[in-house]
């Protein structure tokens, strides 16, 4: 039974609750139809688990912003928490061990991105190997997908651990197949399922496939660890690992969150959550401006216009290309690379828009609701850069852009993600003309659903620009 006040829903059935009425491949148009039928709060229960759904600008505004504190919390009790031992950060709860961690991130990452061996060059770095591995294809077709999931694991691997790996690393091949995995697994059919049927949890289901995927990241991460802890010099950190052991140096015998097996899940996350992201939203880039011809000349013109005579794009120079940084944010909100965020819990018991919600109630932010929301863009529903640009032709960006979601848990990486996604589609841009292959078939362009929408597998051809 709904809780009094709670808002509106369809009736859930015994055992099963609402599952039923969503399509457990893919319920993001379930979403969307309730939200016409309830408006955009409304109720639905996992099992017998009470859910709410919260779609449109306004009303996640008000819950994420206005009321942040009441719904910055994690749910605890779900497929993905028990895989992974309630520790990192991305699941942590709204409390001390989320806070320290979630403000350590953002400090490393802002350090390694100053002075010489700065972010922007560990990605220009890391876009040379891009570079050399389609220039062995120029003429014929490639399929990206391993490449990109590979460069982005690459760059945020060189945060955390100091490294890159070979693309055909053994290494890189496991982990990186892990996070695709269990992207698509985490909130997967069988996932929703042992969150609604608690007594099926111990039986030896397809979800099993998950837990043994964070297994393996985390016995790779525990021997990174030990290998760290050989070679480090204290109070000289190399990378955000080493960072962390300076800090559990400092904090020894202090109370603290800080711990060597939290700094496994973290670094963990901190991977999964660069790597499966990133990359997908390059592969809906690459998808799009292949089919696109004419706008990624339009790129291609403003790009050697503004770099004429310049060696390499800097991040500075998106403020003199206003096109392709619309082109860079469309491609952004096509993607809806994570359209459900990441679940949500109440902290209290709280009111939003004249609703009762009680304390621990599990909250879907639909993300994906307010990146076609009608009212807020001009083109809602075709992939078109006019969205970005005013009559004057300038950049601007609607309140509605929120793929980063918004809040006290706006994604860690924003930065990080903005600067990758800007400095390698200049890059590749300005040397590669992408053509989508004459026996390719019409594009699909419906993704794969997943905790990160993935498209549908696809190949490219590449040749190099005749202005090169
Ligand atoms: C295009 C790329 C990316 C997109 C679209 C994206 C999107 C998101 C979204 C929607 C959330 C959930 C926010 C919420 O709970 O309301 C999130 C959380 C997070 N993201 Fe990203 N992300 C991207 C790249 C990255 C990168 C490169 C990193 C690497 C550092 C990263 C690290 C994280 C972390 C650690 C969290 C959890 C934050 C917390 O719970 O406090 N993300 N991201």
């Amino acid at each position: 039974r709904r809780p009094r006040n709670f808002p509106p829903g369809p009736s859930p059935l015994p055992v099963f609750g609402n599952i039923l009425n969503l399509s457990l491949e893919n319920p993001l148009k379930d979403f969307e139809k309730l939200r016409k039928s309830y408006g955009d709060i409304y109720s639905l229960f996992l099992g017998s688990k009470p859910a709410v759904v919260i779609s449109g600008v306004k009303a996640i505004k008000e819950a994420l912003v206005t009321k942040a504190s009441d719904f910055s919390g994690r749910p605890q009790d779900m497929f993905i928490n028990d895989a992974t031992e309630r520790k990192g950060v991305i699941l942590a709860d709204y409390g001390p061990t989320w806070k320290e961690h979630r403000r350590f991130a953002l400090m490393t990452l802002r350090n390694f991105g100053l002075g010489k061996n700065s972010m922007e060059e560990r990605i220009h770095g890391e876009i040379q190997h891009v570079i050399k591995t389609l220039e062995k294809s120029i003429g014929k077709s490639l399929s990206p997908r391993v490449m990109f999931h590979n460069a982005a694991s690459n760059i945020i691997c060189q945060v955390l651990f100091g490294m890159r790996y070979e693309y055909d690393d053994e290494f890189i091949k496991v982990i990186v197949n892990c996070f695709t995995e269990n992207s698509k697994i985490a909130n997967g059919p069988w996932a929703m399922l042992y969150d609604s049927v608690p007594m099926i949890r111990k039986l030896p289901l397809p979800f099993r496939k998950g837990f043994k995927n964070v297994k393996t990241c985390q016995s790779i991460g525990k021997r990174l660890l030990t290998e760290h802890k050989k070679t480090r010099i204290p109070g000289k950190p190399r990378d955000l690992v080493d960072c962390y052991l300076d800090e559990l140096d400092k904090k020894e015998g202090d109370a603290s969150s800080f711990s060597e097996e939290q700094l496994i899940s973290y670094t963990l996350d901190l991977h999964f959550a660069g790597t499966d992201t990133t990359s997908n939203t390059l592969l809906t880039a690459f998808l799009y401006l292949m089919t696109y011809p004419h706008i990624q000349e339009r790129c291609q013109q403003e790009i050697d216009h503004v770099l004429a005579g310049k060696d390499r794009v800097s991040f500075d120079d998106r403020h003199t290309m206003p096109y392709v940084q619309a082109v860079v944010h469309e491609v952004q909100r096509m993607a809806n690379t994570v359209p459900l965020s990441v679940f949500h819990c109440t902290t209290n018991d709280t009111e939003l828009m004249g609703y009762s919600i009680p304390k621990g109630t599990l909250i879907i932010i639909n993300l994906s609701s307010v990146l076609s929301e009608e009212g807020h863009w001009k083109f809602p529903h075709e992939f078109n850069p006019e969205n970005f640009l005013n009559d004057q032709g300038e950049f601007v960006k609607p309140e509605a852009f929120m793929p980063f979601s918004t809040g006290p848990r706006v994604c860690l990486g924003e930065s990080l993600a903005r600067m990758e996604l800007f400095l390698i589609m200049v890059t590749l841009l300005r040397r590669f003309k992408f053509i989508w292959p004459e026996d390719a078939g019409e594009p699909d362009y419906s993704p794969v659903y997943g905790v990160t929408l993935t498209p549908k597998p696809y190949h490219m051809k590449v040749q190099l620009r005749a202005t090169q």
